[in-house]
């Protein structure tokens, strides 16, 4: 027995029993000082505390099993009827800063937030998971580099030359994948519009930036299993490839661990690889066009945005560097070529179910411009409803569907009336907001393009940037809103009077995020991207009219 408690005693003295003890009792009083949230963020009962965190490190394990990814926007909503428009999520990634993120649908809060872009910024350079594909551009900065990124790119939509290059560039486009189509229906061909659509907007917006086409329309096709199916662009697919890896990243704790182990690190590189070759080839080109003396002038009908930023010069009167250059190019590809060509894609779907709304498209574009006519620039006036099926589109799939903004000094949010911390994350849905009956009646759920016509159809309402946010709002104002609204109706007028769009496959489980044999209870069918793409493809079959 003595032997016995001499034992006990040495062994509770030995250094590893005090190390041990010492971090039990350090666990024991973090597990009583955080034990609904993750370490060093703020105790708060003002704000509910979404369900799923542990003691210490929050709602880690939610984000690393990424619970209801497949489902994200329905899931936020049904959070919002849950909890009410506000609620807070708290994430330890472990060796990095801790996470309070508070989301909040209240619109007098994100007009407030998108009003002061120096209290609540972007703050996109923090966790770097757009590093290598959009460098400094637009998107990725905040304060004087965005304001110097800001003017850069608001002179270009003011110069007329690129305006009109602009405009007649998405006409001709169109035209262009009016061929395709022709050929498609006339061979009983099923088409993926969106990869169509996206090729369209790639091959545009390669074009309005380097002046040089990345030709991803121009593809061989061939027919496969009754199908049109285009062999894959290189600049296209890199592209994809690097927006959708940097874009998990951030659902990703220790994204730059598991990168390494499953492959991703190495594919972003190979893609990063191709987009900086064309772009660096590009750029070797102009340079040797202006050596000679034969760059393009403001007037002149084909002057690009590298054009453009060529003859720019940052705050020190200093030329671009390549660096910049590239970067710059890349963010306005960003910007511009997937939200109209995926905005396009939610277009055709919801038109296509809806024979009224097809037949009141039809009408109109007869009406502007006969039954061959083209679409012109000075016609777009005389297609209100063309304009507002458009944007009723985008109320119910908002583009940028989730947004966040870091708080830079403690303030208070007015639509709430909390306060918000240094360092706190406050984030909104506008794809939530369209679904809002607050915002947008009792049939905020139906399809009803007629909500958005004024003076008895014959304009457009502006949209209402003080609770509808799809093309943000404040300083920061997406740049680009007239003319995807020009572009969106110059497409959706010349092929809906073109052709009769039938969605098919939709039975195909890989589609959507949850599948259901009835459709009724099918869910996310939207893709995991940066912007709200479609899950897979997205088939019609066509009949020209
Ligand atoms: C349906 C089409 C579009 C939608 C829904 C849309 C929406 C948006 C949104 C929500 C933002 C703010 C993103 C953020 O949080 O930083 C934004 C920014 C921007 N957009 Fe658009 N956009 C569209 C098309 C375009 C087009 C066609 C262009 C260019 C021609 C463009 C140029 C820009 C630029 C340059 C910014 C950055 C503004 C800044 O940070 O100061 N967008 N857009």
């Amino acid at each position: 027995m003595a032997i016995l408690a001499f034992s006990l005693a040495d062994l509770l003295a030995s250094p590893a029993v005090s190390v041990l003890t010492g971090v039990v009792a350090v666990i024991a009083l973090l597990v009583f000082l955080y034990p609904d949230r993750a370490i060093f963020t703020r105790a708060r009962s003002d704000v509910p505390m979404e369900e799923g965190a542990v003691p210490i490190v929050g709602h880690f394990f939610m984000a690393l099993k990424g619970k209801n990814r497949a489902r994200r926007l329905d899931n936020h909503i049904d959070l919002i009827k849950k909890y009410g428009p506000l609620r807070r999520v708290t994430i330890w990634p472990i060796v990095d800063k801790p996470l309070d993120l508070i989301f909040t649908n209240n619109p007098l809060d994100v007009e407030a937030v998108l009003k002061d872009p120096y209290t609540f910024i972007k703050d996109s350079k923090s966790d770097n998971t757009f590093d290598e594909v959009l460098g400094d551009g637009i998107f990725m900065s905040d304060g004087d580099q965005w304001k110097s990124a800001r003017k850069l790119a608001a002179n270009l939509f003011t110069i007329r030359g690129f305006r009109d290059f602009f405009s007649r560039d998405f006409i001709d486009t169109c035209d262009h994948l009016s061929e395709i189509l022709t050929t498609a229906s006339n061979q009983g061909l099923v088409v993926d519009i969106q990869d169509l659509l996206l090729r369209c907007t790639m091959d545009s917006f390669t074009r309005l930036a380097y002046g040089k086409d990345a030709g991803a329309l121009s593809m061989k096709w061939a027919a496969k299993n009754g199908r049109m199916v285009m062999e894959p662009n290189a600049f296209a697919n890199a592209f994809d490839t690097a927006m959708k890896i940097s874009f998990q990243r951030g659902a990703k704790p220790l994204w730059w661990i598991f990168e390494r182990l499953d492959g991703t690190g190495k594919q972003l590189k190979e893609a990063m690889e191709i987009i900086d070759n064309f772009a660096a080839d590009v750029l070797v080109e102009k340079r040797k066009l202006i050596a000679q003396g034969l760059g393009k002038s403001e007037d002149d009908e084909r002057y690009d945005l590298l054009d453009h930023l060529l003859k720019s010069t940052t705050d020190d009167d200093e030329p671009l560097s390549d660096k910049a250059l590239r970067d710059h190019v890349l963010n306005f590809l960003l910007a511009g070529r997937d939200t109209t060509a995926q905005t396009l894609t939610w277009a055709f779907m919801e038109v296509s179910k809806r024979p009224e709304v097809a037949r009141k498209l039809r009408e109109e574009a007869m009406q502007a411009m006969g039954k061959d006519g083209k679409c012109t620039y000075d016609m777009l006036r005389q297609l209100p409803y063309t304009l507002a099926v458009f944007n009723e589109v985008l109320r119910l799939h908002a583009n940028v569907p989730m947004t966040g903004k870091t708080v830079t000094q403690d303030t208070i949010l007015p639509g709430s009336r909390i306060p918000v911390y240094k360092k706190n994350i406050v984030i909104w849905s506008s794809f939530a907001m369209g679904y809002s009956p607050d915002l947008w009646g009792e049939d905020y759920a139906e399809f009803r393009p007629e909500r958005w016509l004024v003076e008895q159809g014959k304009s457009v309402m502006k949209q209402n940037t003080k609770r509808h946010f799809v093309f943000n709002g404040g300083p920061r104002i997406c740049l680009g809103m007239n003319f995807a609204q020009q572009e969106g109706t110059v497409f959706l007028s010349t092929l809906i009077r073109r052709f009769d769009f039938e969605l098919v496959n939709e039975d195909d489980p890989s589609k959507w995020g949850v599948y259901h044999p009835d459709p009724s209870k099918r869910q996310g069918r939207y893709d995991e991207t940066v912007t709200l793409g479609l899950r897979g493809a997205v088939d019609f079959k066509l009949r020209a009219i």
